[in-house]
C-alpha cells in the first residue's frame, strides 16, 4: 500500500484543486509568520473551499499561542494539527484534536524517545534538522537514523523530491510523506508538474 502523502505550504487555491486532482490525500497550511508560505485566515479559507471533502487540512504551528491555535481552529475546518516548535505533550494534546509531532532529526536524536513521550500524537514527522531553522528548509537527513520499532505512525519529511522520494519510500517504509519545497516553483507556489512527479514517485516506490 502507498504511503499517504500531504502536500504542505499551499497559499493558493488552484494549487489546492490540482494537489487534490492530482492524488494528494492531505494539504497543509502554514500559520507560522515567519515563514514564506504563511496564510492569512482568509487566504486559507480559499484554499480550503478549494478541495474536496476527501482531502485532509493540516494546521501547522511553530511555538504558537494556544490563543492562535483556538483562534484558527474556530475559523476553519481543521482536521489535524501539525507542531514544528518546542511545543510539550501537554500542549499538543490540550487541543483535543488530532496532532503531529514534528522532530528535527540528527545524529543523536532518539526518535523512540520522542515516540514514547509524545504517545498521543497521530504521527511523529521527521524533518531534517537545520540550525536556525524549524522546517520547510528542503533539506535532506540520513534516513538510517529512523528506528523501524517506532509505536506511532512515522511520516517522512525534509527534502523529499520527485527525485528521492521513491527511493525514499522503499528504505524507511513511512506511512505518509509530506512535502513542501521540492513541489515548488517559488515559495507558497506549487508547481503541478512537480506534484504529479512526486506522487508518481511515491507510487513507485510502493510497487
Ligand atoms: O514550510 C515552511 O515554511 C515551514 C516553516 C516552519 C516549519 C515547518 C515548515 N514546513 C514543513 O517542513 C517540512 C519539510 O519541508 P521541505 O519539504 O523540506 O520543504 C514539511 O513538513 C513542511 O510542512
Amino acid at each position: 500500500m502507498r504511503p499517504r502523502i500531504k502536500i504542505c505550504g499551499l497559499t493558493r487555491p488552484q494549487d489546492a484543486r490540482d494537489a487534490a486532482r492530482l492524488g494528494a490525500d492531505a494539504i497543509g497550511l502554514v500559520f507560522y509568520d515567519k515563514s514564506p508560505r504563511n496564510v492569512s485566515l482568509e487566504a486559507a479559507r480559499a484554499v480550503i473551499d478549494a478541495l474536496p471533502p476527501f482531502v485532509s487540512v493540516v494546521a501547522l504551528f511553530v511555538n504558537p499561542s494556544r490563543e492562535r491555535v483556538d483562534e484558527v481552529l474556530a475559523a476553519l475546518p481543521i482536521d489535524i494539527l501539525q507542531f514544528h516548535g518546542e511545543e510539550t505533550p501537554e500542549f499538543c494534546a490540550s487541543f483535543k484534536r488530532p496532532y503531529l509531532k514534528a522532530v528535527r532529526v540528527k545524529p543523536g536524536v532518539d526518535l523512540v524517545e520522542w515516540a514514547e513521550r509524545y504517545k498521543d500524537a497521530r504521527g511523529l514527522l521527521a524533518d531534517a534538522f537545520v540550525e536556525g531553522a524549524h522546517g520547510g528548509t528542503g533539506a535532506t537527513f540520513d534516513w538510517r537514523l529512523i528506528p523501524a520499532n517506532l509505536t506511532i505512525p512515522l511520516i517522512l519529511s525534509g527534502g523529499l523530491t520527485a527525485d528521492n522520494v521513491a527511493d525514499a519510500v522503499r528504505r524507511v517504509l513511512p506511512a505518509a510523506v509530506d512535502v513542501s519545497s521540492g513541489v515548488e516553483a517559488g515559495k507558497g507556489i506549487k508547481d503541478a508538474a512537480k506534484m504529479q512527479a512526486f506522487i508518481q514517485g511515491v507510487t513507485d516506490g510502493s510497487l
